[in-house]
């Protein structure tokens, strides 16, 4: 008798016939997911659909998977929305991992979003600043929706620096087109995990992205053909179009790279840039809302290194320790991909004891990690003095802290996302003393989130600016 031993995967509820475990996870995936890993572990498998789910919910599990076996889950799994939305996958968030991936995220990392080219729109985030400021100080004593106010400051900000021009100004419905796009892509979809649904489309959520591929891509077009024919100023910025388009022209590219890759990353950009940094920073100022003692800490700070004659500048960024706590412990609250993006296994492989199989879809619970009471003390609580005792950094060094990932498939625009919210949340405090709406008190904030394609607030942060903190109505500096 031959007696093969059984290979063991991790522990996980049993799944029911066709569906697994989708009927455990509802409207609220990370508290569910949470309750169950409390009973299963850390790392732990379910199935979702016909699909193997791997979920790692402590920093040891995370590390496991993003550092000690990065390589084999550095893939993404398949997804309509890359396929109708994403031009079959040619965008870099959801490529597959193999040499295409690797030259389009060189590509990213040297070009697109390099120290050099963030750099270069600095002066174009100022402006942008001022008129955010500026709007504010004329609405002094008013009731402001602060939300709309982040969410279009940061809109207009990708597209100067992606497309050259407030694209979200002109009446194009882009903005409500990005919007839908990225509605759509959090949705749970039934041809994701039981393939052979797909076909049949019984949520009408395949139609709808058809309909949705088509306005977007003739957007595109037109933005690629406006840049084909524009007169070009040598002294302003190159935008990220034209930086594609230079390296489509050159054919210096290796690798296949015609139209459809340029408006892949350009759709791809947008997306993963327009909600992620306005919504950290709508987080972030709701705790400080919260807590008047750090916002008090955080004034004093500006006043100490920036002081009340200016406007805080970039350079003053890396001067702000107090301003740095403060930003981990919002993302460790709440962080804006709570489950990353899920990655996929190319191969079998062997973690701390487990099998697990190649095609399995791996999520990391970062939401879950920063509130677990092994790693943090009182972890409910915003408390940014707690960096002081630790030298945990959010880059991706520390597995307690992932807000941007970690190894190959991190966040590649990290940089950039940190440089805009820690100036905007600076800036607002620097500039504004605030208060809340209708007697409400710091407590009455309400925190409860919203969760899709990034874990957002489920209502508006409504407030006052009530008075103009600095000295000077202009930017000295
Ligand atoms: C506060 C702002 C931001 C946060 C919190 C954030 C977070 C993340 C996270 C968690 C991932 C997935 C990591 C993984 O799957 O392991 C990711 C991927 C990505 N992010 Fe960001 N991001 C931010 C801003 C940006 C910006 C401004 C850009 C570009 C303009 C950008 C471009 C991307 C791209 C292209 C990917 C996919 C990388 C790949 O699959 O190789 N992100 N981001």
């Amino acid at each position: 008798l031959i007696c093969k031993k059984k290979k063991k995967i991790p522990p996980g509820p049993r799944g029911l016939p066709l569906i697994g475990n989708l009927h455990m996870v509802g409207k609220n995936i990370l508290h569910d997911l949470h309750k169950i890993a409390k009973k299963y572990g850390p790392i732990m498998s379910m199935r979702l659909g016909l699909v193997p789910v791997i979920v790692a919910s402590s920093p040891y599990a995370a590390q496991q998977f993003l550092k000690n076996h990065d390589l084999v889950f550095s893939s993404r799994p398949y997804s309509e929305v890359s396929q109708y939305i994403f031009y079959d996958q040619r965008n870099l968030v959801s490529s597959k991992y193999g040499p295409y991936w690797r030259n389009m995220r060189k590509l990213c990392t040297l070009q697109l979003l390099s120290n050099a080219k963030i750099h270069s729109f600095q002066s174009m985030r100022k402006q942008e600043l001022e008129i955010l400021v500026d709007f504010l100080k004329q609405h002094r004593g008013v009731v402001v929706d602060l939300t709309d106010k982040i969410s279009s400051f940061s809109a207009n900000m990708s597209c100067l620096m992606i497309f050259g021009k407030k694209y979200m100004d002109e009446d194009l419905g882009i903005n409500e087109l990005v919007k839908e796009t990225m509605c759509i892509a959090a949705r749970p979809k039934l041809g994701d995990y039981i393939p052979f649904l797909g076909v049949f489309d019984l949520q009408g959520l395949s139609r709808r992205m058809k309909e949705l591929a088509k306005p977007l891509d003739e957007f595109l077009e037109r933005v690629i053909d406006e840049h084909l024919h524009k007169f070009s100023d040598k002294n302003q910025a190159k935008d990220i179009v034209d930086t594609l388009m230079a390296i489509m022209h050159s054919n210096e590219a290796e690798f296949e790279f015609d139209h459809r890759h340029v408006k892949a990353v350009l759709l791809d950009l947008l997306v993963a840039s327009m909600d992620t940094s306005s919504t950290a920073v709508e987080w972030i100022l709701s705790e400080v809302l919260r807590h008047p003692d750090v916002m008090k800490k955080l004034q004093n700070e500006m006043e100490r290194v920036v002081g009340r004659n200016r406007m805080v500048e970039e350079m003053d960024l890396e001067s702000l320790e107090y301003l740095d706590m403060v930003i981990k412990e919002g993302f460790r609250l709440h962080p804006v991909a709570p489950l990353l993006i899920p990655h996929e296994s190319i191969e079998d492989c062997r973690v701390d004891d487990f099998h697990i199989r190649k095609g399995s879809r791996l999520l990391i619970n970062v939401w879950a990690i920063g509130r677990d009471p092994n790693v943090w003390p009182e972890p409910e609580k915003f408390k940014p003095e707690r960096f002081l005792e630790c030298n945990i950094d959010l880059r991706g060094r520390d597995f307690q802290l992932l807000p941007f990932g970690s190894g190959r498939r991190s966040c590649p625009g990290m940089q950039l996302g940190l440089t805009i919210v820690r100036l905007l949340v600076a800036q607002l405090v620097h500039c504004f003393d605030w208060e809340l709406p209708n007697g409400m008190i710091p407590k009455d904030v309400d925190m409860t989130e919203k969760f899709g394609l990034v874990l957002a607030r489920a209502q508006h942060l409504m407030v006052i600016p009530k008075s103009y903190r600095l000295k000077f109505s202009q930017n000295k500096c």
